[in-house]
C-alpha cells in the first residue's frame, strides 16, 4: 500500500480521500531534517505553505511520486528540482480563492474602520468612539495589482460597493479588465491615483519588493494598502518607514518576507497596520475544497493516473484533462508498443493527429506518447512530468503533423517512431468513449485492443502459417487469447496480432522466425 504524509494541518476530507488508497501518517511542524529522515518512506506530501519542500528534502524522497499543495502558491516548494526528479507538483488553484478575495475585502473594510484597535479598546473596558473615526470605500479609487482569479473577485465585489476600480496586470487584455469595471492602467499611474492598493500577484523576481521606499513615495499620504498575496512582494523595512513617517496613511498584510513573523517594527505601529497571520485560505469551506482537490489528485496520481492541475506539467488544465483523458492513455499505449516494435534507440517520433484530435491541444498527447515510448528505457522513472526532458535529452526529435478529415474513427492517433533498427508505426483509435484499439500496424489494418502480453509477426498470407505458429506456441504452453491478421492484398505481405496469455519464453523468437512464411517476430509488454 501507498504512503501519504500529510505535514501541514489538512481538513479532515482530504485525509478520508487519501486513506482509500494509502495509509496516511499525519506529522505536522516536523523540524528540516525530521522530514529529510523520514521522506524516504513515502510515495506522496501533502503540504500547505508551512512545510518548505526544498531540494534536499526531494533528493531525500527517493520513492516521492507527487507533492501536493493544498492551496495555491508553490513558491514553498523546489519546483525545478522536483521537475528533474520527475516528481508531479499539483495545487488547488481555485479553491481557496473566494476566502483569500474576501480576507483582502475584510482587510479593506477594517483598515478604513479600523476595526480591530476598536474592538480591543472596547474589550479593555473602553468606549472611546473619537479615536475611531474611519473613513468609506464609497467612491474611492481601488487599485487592483494582478486581476486573475482572486483580484477579479476583490474587483467585482468592491465595484458593487461603489469603488471606482483601476488595475493593473500586464497579461490581462484591456477588454477583460473592462468586463470587470476597470480601467487597466500602469502601475505608477495606479500608485499615484489609488485610495486602496490591494496585491494579488505571485512573487516572482519581478514581483519581489514591488512596493518599497521608491513606489511608496509615488503614493498619496493617505493611501492604505493591502497584501493578501505573498510576502516579500512588500518590502516590510521601507513600509514601516513610509506609515511611520505619514508617507502612507495604513497597511493591511496577510502575509509577511518572513514567516511566521519574527522581530517586526510592523508590530510597533498603531491603528494604522493590521496584520493577520496568514490566514487569506482559512476559512471552513476553503480548507474542504482545497483538501479535497488536492488529495483527489494524490489519489489519482497513486492509481497512476494524470493529475489535474499539476503546476509541472504543460498544457493539462482541468478542462482539457478531462476531454483529453481516454485519448493520454491511447498516447501512450501507442508510445510504449512503437517504442517496442522500434526497439535499439529511437531518433524520430512523428505523431499525427487525425480527425477529432487535430482540434485539440497536443501538448499532453504528445507528453503520454512520449512517456509510453520511454517506458521500456526507463520503467516508473518516466512520467508526464519528465518525459519531456528525458526525451530531448536522449535527441528524439519529436515531428507533429494534423489531419481533420474524419475517416473510421472520430479521433486516430498515429505514431511512427525511426530508430536504430528500422522504423515502424501504430495507429489506434478509442471504441465508444474509452476502450483502445490498434487500428494499423506499419501500415496493416487490423482491429483488436491491446492486451498485455501481445505477438507481432510480419510474414507472407499464404495458407498453413497460422496453423504452424499456432502449434509452435502450443509446443511452448504458449495459449492464444486472440489472433488477427491484417494484410493489404491476398497472399502478399501480412502482419498477425497475437494477444497472449502470458509472457514469451526465452528463445521462442528465434524458433518463430524460422516458421517459413515469417519474416519477422515482435514480442510486446503493455
Ligand atoms: N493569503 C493567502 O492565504 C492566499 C490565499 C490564496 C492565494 N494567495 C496568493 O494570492 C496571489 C494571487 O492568487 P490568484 O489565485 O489570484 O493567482 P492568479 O494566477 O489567478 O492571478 C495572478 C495574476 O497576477 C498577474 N501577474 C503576474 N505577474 C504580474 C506582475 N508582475 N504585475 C502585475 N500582475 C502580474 C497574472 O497575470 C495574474 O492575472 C498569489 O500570490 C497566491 O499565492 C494568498
Ligand atoms: O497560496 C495559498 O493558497 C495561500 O497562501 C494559503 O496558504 P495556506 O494553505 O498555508 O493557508
Amino acid at each position: 500500500m501507498s504512503k501519504v504524509l500529510v505535514s501541514d494541518s489538512i481538513d479532515q476530507a482530504g485525509i478520508d480521500i487519501l486513506s482509500q488508497v494509502a495509509t496516511v501518517d499525519v506529522k505536522i511542524g516536523l523540524k528540516p531534517a525530521e522530514l529529510i529522515e523520514i521522506i524516504g518512506e513515502y510515495d506522496a506530501l501533502m503540504i500547505r505553505s508551512s512545510t518548505r519542500v526544498t531540494q534536499e528534502i526531494i533528493e531525500a524522497g527517493t520513492q516521492l511520486k507527487i507533492i501536493g499543495r493544498a492551496g495555491v502558491g508553490v513558491d514553498n516548494v523546489d519546483v525545478p528540482a522536483a521537475t528533474r526528479r520527475g516528481i508531479v507538483v499539483v495545487n488547488s488553484p481555485e479553491g481557496n480563492t473566494i476566502a483569500a478575495a474576501e480576507h483582502a475585502l475584510a482587510m479593506i473594510l477594517a483598515l478604513s474602520r479600523h476595526i480591530p484597535d476598536a474592538n480591543a479598546s472596547v474589550k479593555r473596558g473602553a468606549w472611546d468612539r473619537n479615536s475611531f473615526v474611519g473613513a468609506e470605500v464609497y467612491k474611492k479609487t481601488l487599485g487592483v495589482v494582478g486581476l486573475g482569479k482572486i483580484g477579479s473577485h476583490v474587483a467585482a465585489v468592491a465595484k458593487t460597493m461603489g469603488m471606482k476600480l483601476l488595475a493593473y496586470d500586464p497579461f490581462i487584455s484591456t477588454e477583460r479588465a473592462e468586463q470587470l469595471g476597470c480601467q487597466l492602467v500602469e502601475l505608477d499611474l495606479l500608485f499615484q491615483q489609488a485610495d486602496y492598493i490591494t496585491l494579488h500577484i505571485p512573487k516572482t523576481p519581478e514581483t519581489t519588493h514591488l512596493i518599497n521606499a521608491t513606489t511608496l513615495a509615488k503614493m498619496k499620504p493617505t493611501a492604505r494598502i493591502v497584501n493578501c498575496a505573498r510576502g516579500g512582494i512588500i518590502d516590510e523595512v521601507a513600509l514601516a518607514a513610509a506609515l511611520k513617517a505619514g508617507k502612507i496613511g495604513g497597511a493591511a498584510l496577510d502575509v509577511f518576507e518572513s514567516e511566521p513573523l519574527g522581530e517586526s517594527e510592523l508590530r510597533s505601529l498603531g491603528k494604522e497596520v493590521i496584520l493577520t497571520p496568514h490566514l487569506g485560505a482559512s476559512t471552513a469551506e476553503a480548507q474542504v475544497n482545497v483538501a479535497i482537490d488536492v488529495a483527489e489528485q494524490i489519489r489519482d496520481v497513486i492509481l497512476g493516473l494524470p493529475a489535474r492541475s499539476a503546476v509541472n506539467i504543460p498544457g493539462l488544465g482541468p478542462d482539457v484533462l478531462e476531454e483529453l483523458k481516454p485519448y493520454m492513455q491511447l498516447a501512450e499505449t501507442l508510445g510504449n508498443l512503437v517504442g517496442q516494435l522500434a526497439g535499439g534507440r529511437v531518433e524520430v517520433l512523428n505523431i499525427r493527429l487525425q480527425g477529432e484530435l487535430a482540434t485539440n491541444k497536443s501538448q499532453p498527447l504528445i507528453v503520454a506518447a512520449l512517456k509510453g515510448l520511454l517506458y521500456q528505457a526507463l520503467r516508473e522513472r518516466v512520467n508526464y512530468v519528465n518525459a519531456s526532458i528525458e526525451a530531448k535529452e536522449r535527441g528524439i526529435r519529436v515531428i507533429e503533423t494534423r489531419d481533420a478529415s474524419i475517416r473510421d474513427y472520430a479521433g486516430t492517433l498515429h505514431l511512427e517512431a525511426t530508430g536504430t533498427l528500422g522504423t515502424h508505426s501504430v495507429t489506434g483509435a478509442l471504441l465508444g468513449e474509452r476502450e483502445i484499439h490498434l487500428t494499423d500496424v506499419d501500415g496493416f489494418p487490423i482491429n483488436v485492443p491491446p492486451s498485455k502480453y501481445m505477438l507481432f509477426t510480419l510474414h507472407r498470407d499464404m495458407p498453413g502459417i497460422i496453423g504452424k505458429l499456432g502449434s509452435l506456441l502450443g509446443s511452448f504452453n504458449v495459449n492464444i487469447a486472440s489472433m488477427q491478421v491484417g494484410r493489404k492484398i491476398v497472399r502478399g505481405d501480412a502482419v498477425m496480432a497475437l494477444s497472449i496469455d502470458d509472457p514469451l519464453p526465452e528463445g521462442i523468437l528465434d524458433e518463430i522466425i524460422k516458421v517459413p512464411g515469417i519474416r519477422d517476430a515482435y514480442t510486446v509488454t503493455l
